[in-house]
């Protein structure tokens, strides 16, 4: 039986892709030529912002005390529980050393980044919690420099609540500065920042371009898209609850798609339902935002069982999967490509998003197909070595010389035949052979 489509989506023009590449390479070209200047100008022609780009130590010592404690106490509780996963995942990532043949031993080490930049996006919303997301999993990495940039919000700069999760997160040095010219000042070096080794953190198309132009010298986390999520629901999910967490979603903007795949037509009836009178209900501009991201991009289907309910969610690849669905631990086992698994109707994406602990900047627009999302391991080089004593080195010079010679690479069969020679004459000499 094939997958019934209750609602699908319609889509959206295409966007001005090109647009915005070009946009953004004639941006860094400049940036690269001339640097604070021109980071300047973008700041006050695009932004509206002429003040300092470097926050001062008693602007943010300002901000904490601005920040009401209740707010700092949410903030604290979401970075506690951040940190904890992150430094769980750190513990994860080991040093090793294996002897593959007596006398041929090799390792790896977990060497953290020398200098990370965290883009930290602030146009729309006031995204505190991906500041900690970012700069928090760097620092339990062990990156000693931390630069994190946002763009201003009007003639206040950032604003309080950002400053103080960016301080307590544990950013060497915030940058009042966004889009390409906040990617560009971490990239190259600009106001007091050290030029970054790896670019993170999400941000709109212009930010997310700019990164993906400056890959290769510079590491960068993933190309993230707009934001997308799916819901997997069996006829023990709830529609209001299951209307209301679509919606949610859908507020992040006109381009998030979110999708509901269920066994229970009951369900996805109630759903569609419900949904406009959710939508409905939300403030201005999210109302708007929501509308249109559930009118050209939602999508419901109607599955014949849950394996084929399974299929369609390895297919959509979707950044955050939640399962309101019963037998958690079937479809925890089950289901193969997301950026983060939400499992029961107790959790919600939103906690996920703001307070939970697992990484809320993840693969987007299918790449979950290959890839996980921020982690400390991004931060982490996992680098090898490799030693070799006289019990190895026969065989090893041996065959790697037979080998380059196969490849016709008599360089590198001269390396591995000096190597013999060394070890021969050494054993004519018997005094050196004992040290
Ligand atoms: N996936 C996640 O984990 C996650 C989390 C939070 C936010 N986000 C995403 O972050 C994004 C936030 O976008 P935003 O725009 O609100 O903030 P942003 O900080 O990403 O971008 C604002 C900047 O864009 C630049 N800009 C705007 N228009 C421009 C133009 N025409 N030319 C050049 N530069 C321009 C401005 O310099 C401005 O500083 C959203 O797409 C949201 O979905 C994703
Ligand atoms: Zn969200």
């Amino acid at each position: 039986m094939p997958l019934e489509f209750i609602k699908s989506a319609p889509g959206q023009p295409p966007e001005a892709i090109a647009d915005v590449a070009d946009t953004v390479q004639i941006m860094l070209a400049r940036l690269s030529a001339g640097g604070a200047q021109v980071a300047l100008e973008y700041a006050r022609s695009l932004d509206g912002w002429s003040g300092e780009i470097a926050v001062s130590a008693e602007q943010i010592a300002q901000a904490i005390a601005e920040v009401p404690q209740d707010l700092k106490d949410d903030i604290d509780w979401a970075h506690e529980n951040i940190s904890r996963f992150a430094a769980a995942q750190r513990a994860t990532a080991q040093d090793m050393e294996v002897e593959l043949r007596p006398g041929l031993i090799a390792g790896q080490r977990q060497i953290p980044l020398s200098a990370a930049g965290c883009y930290v996006p602030g146009g729309r919303y006031t995204h505190i919690a991906s500041a900690l997301m970012s700069i928090a999993t760097a620092r339990e990495a062990g990156v000693p420099d931390i630069t994190a940039c946002s763009p201003p919000n009007g003639a206040a700069g950032i604003p309080a609540p950002m400053l103080y999760a960016m301080h307590v997160a544990g950013a060497s040095r915030i940058l009042c500065i966004g889009g390409v010219q906040g990617v560009a000042a971490m990239a190259f070096g600009l106001f007091g920042a050290p030029p970054a080794d790896i670019l993170v953190g999400p941000g709109n198309a212009y930010v997310a371009e700019a990164k993906r132009q400056l890959f290769g010298p510079i590491g960068i986390d993933m190309f993230a898209g707009p934001t997308d999520s799916l819901v997997l629901a069996d006829e023990t999910a709830h529609p209001a609850t299951v209307a209301i967490d679509l919606v949610g979603q859908a507020e992040h903007g006109a381009t998030s798609p979110v999708w509901l795949a269920t066994t229970h037509r009951p369900l996805a009836d109630a759903v569609i339902a419900a949904i406009p009178s959710v939508i409905d209900s939300l403030p201005e501009p999210n109302r708007s935002a929501a509308q249109a991201a559930w009118r050209d991009l939602g999508e419901v289907v109607l599955c014949p069982d849950r394996e084929s309910m399974a299929q369609y969610a390895d297919q959509k690849a979707p950044e955050h999967l939640h399962v309101q669905a019963a037998d958690l631990p079937w479809w925890r086992a089950r289901l193969r490509a997301y950026g983060s698994l939400f499992l029961g109707e107790e959790t919600t994406v939103a906690f996920g998003d703001k307070a939970a602990g697992p990484n809320h900047v993840l693969p987007t627009s299918g790449a979950a197909r290959y890839t996980g999302g921020l982690s400390v391991h991004k931060f982490l080089k996992t680098v090898t070595w490799q030693q070799v004593d006289t019990r190895a080195l026969p065989d090893l010079a041996r065959i790697s010389a037979r080998i380059s010679r196969e490849e016709r690479m008599e360089g590198h069969a001269r390396s591995a035949d000096i190597r013999l020679d060394k070890l021969a004459a050494s054993a004519k000499m018997p005094a050196r052979v004992g040290g």
